[in-house]
């Protein structure tokens, strides 16, 4: 059977060192055509990436045989070559931004209920000043329960948690005395921004002191066993400064992979990037010499762009990418965003193009049916209610 990853990956090497965006005038870019969300000015001219991103798409599509696009909800090794890991981050960003205080019971019922779908990482909240997101200010009872109770799953489920600074770190650290006795976190996020913008408005600092107070984070984290992961906000346009220019992107996802960061996420924090602006960046990002399995790709759907762009980071070798249960969310710091891709949708997708994510995708969106009905929110997935309607009606609900 024809193996749809070893192509992507076989084809687009070439692709990438033969194709030279070399019209990067921004002069040459602009037409009154396009607004500077399609095509940022710091941008190259479109026609050759345009056609390198065809070739990619092609790719994807031309050689994977209709054979080899099976649902593949069983139990499979990260180790696959066709595995893809999706973080789900629902419980934290998708949550974080609900205006009225969810239940710790539902987050944790959320957080359990998901944990049976095959998904193998579940960000499960933060720790993070209460006045500023008061939606995660029971991450702690969270992360105690999940280490007395750890939700059955058939598979390793890691949980971890957004840390901003040292305080944060505390929360996530094993604590030997009470209140509450807990083990700690095994992996905590940290969170940059691409934008001096966001970032005085995220972290109330400027990049270069948010890296200050991320240094010693890290250093303890390590020295604790604590794996790390970053985040780069606002990677194609942000809207307090405009759009980003891929060379910072770069900059910053080197400097958090330089100081201990396992794994790097793009954030696309306002939804705003589309193929070209996402094939750029990612081009951008691999020419620099990041290497690209260090990669994640966390796209917001706010102009139902996501899959497509998920397609893209995916035809550009990247493996691993962040979603959200229902499309939960938004950013409490970025006015209309709403939420990440659908885990519901970037399954089916991935499935499609005969990638293995492990997630059985009828239970997730069980899940996803579940926590829109217990928060009151329109569901945001695609996929997640239609393949539902199609059930007979004797089906058992998730919510039971
Ligand atoms: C970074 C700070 C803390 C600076 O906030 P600050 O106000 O500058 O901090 P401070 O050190 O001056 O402290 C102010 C108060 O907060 C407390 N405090 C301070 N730190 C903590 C902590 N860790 N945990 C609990 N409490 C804390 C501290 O104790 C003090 O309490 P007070 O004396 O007033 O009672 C603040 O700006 C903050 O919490 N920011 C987080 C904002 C946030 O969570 N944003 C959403 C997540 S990022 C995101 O969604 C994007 C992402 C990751 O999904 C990717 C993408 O889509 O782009």
């Amino acid at each position: 059977m024809f193996c749809a990853s070893k192509h992507i990956f076989g084809r687009l090497a070439p692709l990438r060192g033969a194709t030279t965006l070399s019209s990067t005038s921004p002069t040459s870019t602009s037409t009154s055509s396009t607004s500077t969300s399609l095509r940022p000015s710091f941008f190259p001219s479109r026609s050759l990436t345009q056609s390198r991103l065809f070739a990619s798409v092609k790719d994807l599509y031309y050689y994977n045989s209709p054979s080899s696009r099976k649902p593949s909800s069983a139990i499979i090794s990260p180790d696959d070559k066709d595995f893809v890991k999706i973080v789900e981050v629902g419980p934290r960003d998708g949550l974080q931004n609900e205006k009225t205080i969810v239940p710790l019971d539902t987050k944790i019922s959320l957080i359990e209920k998901l944990s049976t779908t095959g998904l193998r990482v579940i960000e499960a909240g933060s720790f993070v000043a209460p006045k500023w997101v008061p939606q995660m200010a029971d991450s702690t009872s969270i992360l105690t329960h999940l280490l007395r109770s750890p939700p059955p799953s058939p598979q390793p489920v890691t949980y971890p948690f957004l840390v901003p600074n040292l305080k944060g770190l505390e929360s996530a650290l094993p604590h030997k005395t009470p209140p509450p006795p807990h083990s700690g976190a095994s992996e905590i996020s940290i969170f940059a921004s691409a934008s001096e913008g966001f970032s005085l408005k995220n972290l109330n600092c400027d990049i270069t002191t948010s890296f200050t107070r991320f240094t010693p984070v890290v250093k303890k984290a390590l020295e604790n066993g604590i794996k790390v992961r970053g985040y780069v906000s606002m990677v194609i346009s942000c809207p307090y400064s405009g759009d980003t220019p891929p060379q910072k992107v770069v900059e910053v996802t080197k400097k958090l992979l330089d100081m201990g960061c396992y794994e790097v996420s793009l954030g696309d924090t306002t939804g705003v990037g589309n193929p070209y602006s996402i094939d750029v960046l990612m081009k951008a990002l691999i020419d620099g010499g990041v290497p690209v399995e260090k990669l994640a790709c966390h796209f917001h759907d706010t102009y139902g762009q996501a899959i497509v762009n998920c397609m893209v980071g995916l035809a550009n070798g990247v493996r691993v990418f962040d979603s959200s249960v229902a499309g939960l969310g938004g950013c409490p710091y970025a006015k209309g965003a709403t939420g990440n891709v659908a885990t519901e949708d970037l399954v089916y997708f991935l499935h499609s193009v005969g990638m293995k994510t492990g997630v059985d995708l009828e239970k997730v969106s069980e899940v996803g049916a579940w926590i829109s009905d217990a928060i009151g929110r329109k569901n945001n997935s695609k996929v997640g209610p239609a393949l539902l309607a199609k059930r007979p009606e004797t089906s058992t609900p998730a919510s039971s």
